[in-house]
């Protein structure tokens, strides 16, 4: 992706952080019998990727060409969703998926999701959006949440409209 987008070393380094990753193991508790609820909500990642290694529940569903795809549960095998962040770096060229994680009626659900973000000081550079480094970007998202009960994300960042 780094070679695709021609990104120099130092830019890679960067954007690509070790230090700044994050693991999270979610538990999405089963629900009764005809009761609606959602695990997660329609989002996209704030991340630059995010690898998810979910159970053989299944639940996840991406949204592609106006249609919510369910994501089929395959035994030892990782999802890697684009992230926002690789949005802003690609101009673009590559597009966050919104998800959302169905509750299932029979069994809980267990996933395991590797976040990957760029160095909390670094800028990120964009023809599209403004400089802002993910630090910036994540206190954006806390105010959002806050003030307007639901979080902007990148477009907030956008440079025109
Ligand atoms: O549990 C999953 O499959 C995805 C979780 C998710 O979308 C998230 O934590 O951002
Ligand atoms: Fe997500």
């Amino acid at each position: 992706m780094a070679k695709n987008l021609k990104l120099d070393p130092r830019q890679s380094e960067c954007y690509l952080a070790e230090s700044t990753g994050l693991i999270r193991a979610i538990r999405y508790p089963q629900i009764c019998k005809g009761k609606q609820a959602w695990g997660a909500g329609v989002h996209t990642d704030g991340s630059l990727l995010s690898i998810v290694c979910q159970d053989q529940v299944g639940g996840l569903e991406v949204y592609n060409h106006n249609k919510w795809l369910p994501v089929k549960p395959i035994p030892s095998t990782f999802i890697v969703n684009i992230g926002d962040m690789i949005k802003a770096i690609s101009n673009d060229e590559y597009v966050s998926v919104k998800h959302r994680v169905r509750v299932n009626k029979q069994e809980d659900r267990i996933s395991m999701n590797y976040f990957v973000f760029p160095d909390f000081d670094c800028i990120i550079q964009s023809s599209k959006y403004k400089p802002f480094t993910y630090k910036e970007f994540q206190a954006k998202g806390q105010k959002d949440l806050e003030t307007l009960g639901f979080v902007v994300g990148i477009e907030g960042f956008k440079l025109y409209k």
